[in-house]
């Protein structure tokens, strides 16, 4: 397998200290000896902090958020600049303000980008002095206390920033209020000002990617596999597996507790290979003219041991 690259993503509302934590990486891993590269996405038509990377090796993303709209583009953009830029060994990806992360890692596990891509953590940056404000039902709306919500509930690590700008009283509300949004999914958290955390916390790999070859992984070598208990937010990759009756795939997909699937299967039923696509519980497919089967489950707590047994099972019969 080609190299790797390591991905860390920020995410947080506006303001929240992205951009701070991004220059401390960079310096980080140049002293590392690493080459990074930064991708930064804005909602307007121009990037006003451009200037202060403007020796990076950067992919912009103007005009729109890394959701739907433009997640195409960012497969694209990403794997035209993995190609040209060959010597980068991290990636760190800043969303705007108001991205879900979950947006970004459903573009970085399309089937053809994710063996490119080591996702290591998604960092989520919390504006301590204006938390309570953003969970206030007066102060805030409900699109921003969801979208908080999704931030953190997808973060990996928290980092809690701005503490300087608050008193003790007001940073245990903070603290209580993020542990009941976070409840059921345990985040590592830590506390800060302008973006000071120690590198190794900052650095930690937190997002786990299983990769699971049915052919290769007999059931002898079965153990290799680790269980990583860091965060549920994770994300594995079936793969060397034949056709499977379309039906029985449906009803398998919908049986399980997963978030998300997508990849390229054969089925019993024909010839052709599809690229497939399941979200809120439907299948789509399309027809495409060649790539090799692979399955990506994304979810939260996924049983992968399991999955992946009752995916083998279903290709026996
Ligand atoms: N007082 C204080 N200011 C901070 C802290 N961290 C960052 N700032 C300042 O807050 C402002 C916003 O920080 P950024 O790092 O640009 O935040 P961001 O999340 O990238 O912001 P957007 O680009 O709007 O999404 C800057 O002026 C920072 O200098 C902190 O811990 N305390």
């Amino acid at each position: 397998m080609n190299k790797q690259i390591s991905v860390f993503i920020l995410t947080g509302f506006l303001g929240s200290g992205k951009t701070t934590i991004l220059k401390k990486m960079l310096v980080h891993e140049k002293a590392k000896g690493r080459k990074p590269g930064i991708l930064l996405n804005e909602l307007g038509s121009e990037n006003v902090e451009k200037e202060s990377f403007a020796d990076e090796s950067m992919i912009e993303l103007l005009n729109g958020c890394i959701c739907c709209t433009i997640q195409d583009d960012m497969r694209t953009e990403l794997t035209t600049f993995i190609k040209n830029e060959e010597n980068i060994d991290t990636l760190i990806i800043e969303g705007t303000g108001i991205a879900n992360p979950e947006e970004i890692v459903e573009a970085l596990t399309h089937p053809d980008l994710i063996d490119q891509v080591d996702i290591q953590s998604i960092i989520g940056l919390v504006d301590a002095s204006r938390y309570l404000e953003y969970q206030s039902l007066f102060q805030s709306s409900k699109e921003i206390r969801v979208m908080l919500k999704q931030q953190l509930t997808a973060s990996s690590l928290i980092v809690v920033n701005k503490i300087d700008l608050l008193d003790e009283r007001k940073l245990k509300k903070v603290t209580n209020k993020i542990e009941q949004t976070t409840s059921g999914y345990t985040p590592s958290i830590v506390y800060t000002s302008f973006g000071e955390v120690e590198t190794e916390v900052l650095f930690k790999k937190r997002f786990m990617t299983e990769n699971f070859d049915l052919v290769k992984d007999s059931p002898k070598q079965q153990n290799h596999h680790h269980h990583h208990h860091t965060h549920p937010f994770q994300a594995m990759k079936l793969s060397g597996f034949g056709k499977v009756s379309k039906k029985d795939f449906t009803a398998w997909l919908k049986s399980q507790q997963l978030l998300r699937a997508k990849g390229y299967i054969r089925f019993e039923e024909d010839d052709t290979i599809y690229a497939f696509q399941y979200a809120s519980r439907q299948l789509e497919i399309k027809p495409i003219e060649s790539a090799t089967s692979c399955l990506i489950i994304i979810g939260t707590d996924l049983n992968q041991e399991e999955l992946k047994k009752s995916f083998e099972k279903l290709q026996a019969t």
